[in-house]
């Protein structure tokens, strides 16, 4: 059992958890007609890879992110406010199919949650 004061990466169940749910996650919206249209002509196996470290960094795990600031990952899709609430919904979703505890859940949407400002620009 891990401490009750152990990263929330270590609590969520480390990489294995967070590259199931971004894996999971990204199949689900980029198939989704409501979500697809960002995903066309995207390397999925690159973004799920990509996705997995970002989050380890931003729930404490050892890992290395590369990749883009939020803003600009996301400025030449447009995103809109629904899709990004699709997308959460559909994270939360996986949360609790693959039994991550609640507390956990709601700690890693805490810190998605602000992101939104920067992902969203429609
Ligand atoms: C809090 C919510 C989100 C987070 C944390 C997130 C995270 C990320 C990360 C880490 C990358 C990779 C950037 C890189 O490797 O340089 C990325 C790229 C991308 N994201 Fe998101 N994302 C979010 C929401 C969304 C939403 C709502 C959509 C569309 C429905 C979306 C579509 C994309 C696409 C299409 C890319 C690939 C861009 C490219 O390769 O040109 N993201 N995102």
């Amino acid at each position: 059992q891990p401490k009750p004061d152990a990263s929330l990466f270590s609590r969520i169940g480390g990489l294995p958890m967070l590259s199931r749910l971004s894996n999971q996650t990204l199949d689900i919206v980029s198939k989704d007609p409501r979500t697809a249209r960002s995903f066309e002509g995207v390397k999925m196996v690159t973004l799920k890879q990509s996705l997995t470290n970002f989050l380890c960094v931003k729930t404490g795990g050892q890992c290395e992110y590369e990749g883009e600031t939020m803003k600009n990952a996301h400025a030449d899709a447009h995103i809109t406010m629904a899709e990004f609430e699709i997308m959460v919904e559909v994270l939360r979703e996986r949360m609790d199919i693959n039994g991550v505890g609640t507390k956990e859940k709601n700690e890693l949407l805490k810190i998605l949650a602000p992101m939104k400002r920067d992902v969203v620009s429609d």
